[in-house]
């Protein structure tokens, strides 16, 4: 909706019959963005090779886990010469791997063409233009300003940034910080348990990027604060919901049916969990979320477990930054 706002011809790829025929039909979006009313140069094909052909600009948007797939439909379609973009927040289950090293393993493109974008950025307040703020960053400068110069609008600012690398291991990883916000809010914890977490899972966020070869002030930027601050207080956030759905005993499955939409921060903490032993960082606060999430752990035991954790040193704990 931002690209037509900007005057691109938008074409959006969707499998859902339905779907489709509602958005070019009533320009609503019915299931995902209730009240909205889509750009009417905003249209929708189930044909992905329809889509993409000849497009000077693709974005990805697919959640993690169906990355691979959807790129690998898209690829034989897309010219060289395309900018890619993704703003897909999560890793490649089992292989662990950054959403940019998958489009790059699957695309016909060069890394100057690639881009991600990230950020504070609910999407049900991107379509209402509520003002919002996001990063692009690439290898390519070039690259990061053309993908600026496309979506920026007087609601919708864009920085650009050169570490793909941090912005994309921030999405990530506060994904995993807003399930555990989630939980301690619906456990009826407090402001303080809040603002623990967040700095806490800024830590470790910044620990893990760092160990990956990120820049550690983008941990300062949108991507890291920005998204971390937005994903756990608003009510828009899924791993938020998800995490407080949990604190009501509800277990993961149910959560994630009663979600019918992804909830990234589920996957991500098993991929951050062997992360971090592969790059030798600590995450204790992932690692109690995988215990809660995967090993039966208690939502309590697991905040007892944080609390009595070895005596430590803020800014030593920090050094690795
Ligand atoms: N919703 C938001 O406000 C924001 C979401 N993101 C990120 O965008 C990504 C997608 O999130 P949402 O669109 O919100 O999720 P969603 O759950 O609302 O929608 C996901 C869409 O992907 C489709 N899909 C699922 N598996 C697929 C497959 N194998 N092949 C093709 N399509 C498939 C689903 O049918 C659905 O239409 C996530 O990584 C999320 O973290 C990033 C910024 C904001
Ligand atoms: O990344 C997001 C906002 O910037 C969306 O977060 P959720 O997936 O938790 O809704």
């Amino acid at each position: 909706a931002v690209l037509a706002d900007n005057k691109f011809e938008v074409s959006l790829w969707a499998r859902n019959e339905e779907q489709v025929e509602e958005i070019n039909a009533r320009h609503t979006n019915s299931r995902f963005l209730k009240d909205a009313v889509l750009p009417h140069n905003l249209t929708a094909t189930t044909d992905i090779g329809q889509a993409v052909a000849g497009a000077e600009i693709v974005l990805f948007v697919a959640p993690s886990s169906a990355m691979r797939d959807v790129a690998r439909l898209a690829a034989p379609h897309i010219g060289a010469n395309a900018l890619c973009i993704h703003a897909t927040k999560g890793f490649e289950s089992v292989t662990y791997k950054r959403m940019s090293t998958v489009l790059l393993e699957e695309l016909q493109i060069a890394p100057e063409r690639l881009v991600v974008l990230s950020g504070p950025s609910h999407a049900e307040e991107v379509v209402r233009k509520l003002p919002t703020t996001v990063v692009v960053a690439s290898a390519s400068v070039e690259a990061a300003e053309q993908a600026q110069d496309s979506f920026i609008t007087p609601y919708f600012r864009v920085y650009t940034n050169k570490d793909v690398v941090g912005v994309e291991v921030a999405g990530a990883i506060k994904n995993i910080i807003a399930l555990g916000a989630g939980l301690s809010d619906g456990l009826g914890f407090g402001d303080n348990a809040k603002a623990a977490l967040l700095t806490r899972g800024l830590a470790e966020i910044s620990r893990l990027g760092n160990a990956m070869g990120a820049n550690p002030l983008t941990f300062a930027g949108l991507a890291g604060v920005g998204d971390l601050v937005v994903t756990c207080t608003s009510k828009h956030s899924r791993n938020w919901r998800a995490g407080s759905m949990l604190a009501e005993g509800i277990a993961l499955d149910e959560v994630l049916s009663r979600m019918g939409m992804v909830v990234e921060g589920v996957r991500t903490t098993s991929a951050a969990r062997e992360l971090a032993r592969l790059y030798g960082v600590e995450m204790p606060i992932t690692e109690q979320l995988f215990a809660v999430l995967f090993q039966s752990q208690s939502p309590r035991n697991a905040v007892e477990s944080l609390m009595g954790r070895g005596r430590t040193h803020e800014t030593e704990d920090l050094a690795g930054i």
